[in-house]
């Protein structure tokens, strides 16, 4: 794998580029595809897989730089694994609380034991374009659906989500406590192992 020092980050979610560039810390600069185009492809694919890899082409076309993706979601049981890819158009896109209040609405009375839901994080890697071998890594992150939204810290779901080996929901984590161990973190784990970084 070549040298890597820049690559744009194929995302229009705020969040995310945070949390990925402190996991990459000095090494990789991570620049926002919102520098060059503030047009959202859209993400057609029918799995987090095909999503990462639609996102990051589309980057790398418009930006001319090697181009990272993250697709991911909420796959929770009592759902049959909903709302999965379609995570962020839960509510039809009108954002992360109707997302959430959704959510919570579909799990009414739902007890506790069957409210188990893992997070999903896919990163894709293209070296330009039409890169043929895109380098693909995927992290799970267990945990359960609260009753009620907690915690001011992360993005979307974070308030809902229940962490059962730390006691508190992933919005009360400190943001450097949730790089540790989200499923996020697992993924870009294994991206830094097959770029050699660190
Ligand atoms: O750590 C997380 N903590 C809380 N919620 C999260 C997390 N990770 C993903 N999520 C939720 C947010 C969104 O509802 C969906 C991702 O959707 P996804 O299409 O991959 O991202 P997005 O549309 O926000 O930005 P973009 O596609 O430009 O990267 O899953
Ligand atoms: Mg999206």
């Amino acid at each position: 794998m070549m040298k890597l020092t820049q690559l744009v980050l194929a995302s229009h979610n705020a969040g995310k580029l945070k949390e990925l560039q402190a996991m990459l810390g000095d090494s990789v600069q991570l620049r926002s595809i919102g520098e060059f185009s503030q047009v959202e492809p859209e993400e057609t694919g029918l799995s987090f897989v095909e999503n990462a890899i639609l996102k990051a082409r589309n980057a790398a076309r418009i930006s001319g730089l090697p181009a990272l993706a993250d697709d991911s979601g909420l796959a929770v049981d009592f759902l049959g694994g909903a709302p999965g890819i379609y995570s962020a158009r839960y509510a039809d896109g009108k954002g992360d609380a109707a997302n959430n209040a959704k959510l919570l609405d579909a799990l009414k009375d739902v007890p506790d034991a069957e409210r188990g839901a893992q997070f999903v994080c896919v990163l894709a890697l293209v070296r330009h374009a039409d890169d043929p071998l895109p380098i693909l890594c995927e992290g799970l992150w267990h945990g359960r659906i609260l009753h009620a939204a907690s915690g001011e810290h992360g993005f979307g779901y974070d308030p809902l989500f229940w962490v059962p080996e730390r006691n508190v929901s992933s919005a009360e984590l400190s943001p450097a406590d949730k790089n540790q161990i989200s499923h996020r973190a697992r993924a870009m784990d294994l991206l830094r192992q097959r770029l050699s970084l660190k």
